[in-house]
């Protein structure tokens, strides 16, 4: 079912998403200092692909687990709180309806566990 991956804009939809989530990510006091050390080309490609699959979109993740990617940030509930609301302001300029972003979002839920380390 491709549904939601159409909703979204499709790949290209999906990538402006991620652009405007990862300028608003970096521009948010508690989640910046996260990325610190990481090469942001590379987590956009990643998260773009992340998010056209979770989708039913054509594509395949090769990136890391959720686990061994968030392990090492020592991420907290807050951190999690604060990248949920950016990701829906990031669907908000992007005109994703209400529906459609909680669509994602129920997608993404289950993944808290291996994110969130305290
Ligand atoms: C369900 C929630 C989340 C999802 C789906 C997600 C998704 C991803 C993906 C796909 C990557 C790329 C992995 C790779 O490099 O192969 C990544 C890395 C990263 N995420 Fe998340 N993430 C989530 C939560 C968070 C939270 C809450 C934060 C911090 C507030 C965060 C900060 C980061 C950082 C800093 C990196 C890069 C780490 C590095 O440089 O190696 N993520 N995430």
């Amino acid at each position: 079912n491709d549904r939601l991956y159409t909703d979204l804009g499709e790949k290209a939809g999906i990538r402006k998403i991620v652009e405007d989530f990862t300028t608003l990510s970096l521009a948010d006091p508690l989640i910046a200092p996260t990325f610190e050390e990481t090469n942001i080309e590379r987590f956009k490609d990643k998260l773009t692909l992340q998010l056209c699959e979770v989708s039913g979109g054509p594509c395949v993740y090769d990136g890391l687990s959720m686990k061994a990617s968030h392990d090492p940030l020592g991420l907290t509930q807050a951190h999690f709180m604060a990248l949920v609301e950016v990701l829906q302001e990031a669907m908000r300029q992007n005109d994703i309806p209400f529906g459609v972003q909680n669509k994602l979002l129920r997608q993404l839920a289950p993944m808290k566990g291996d994110v969130v380390s305290e």
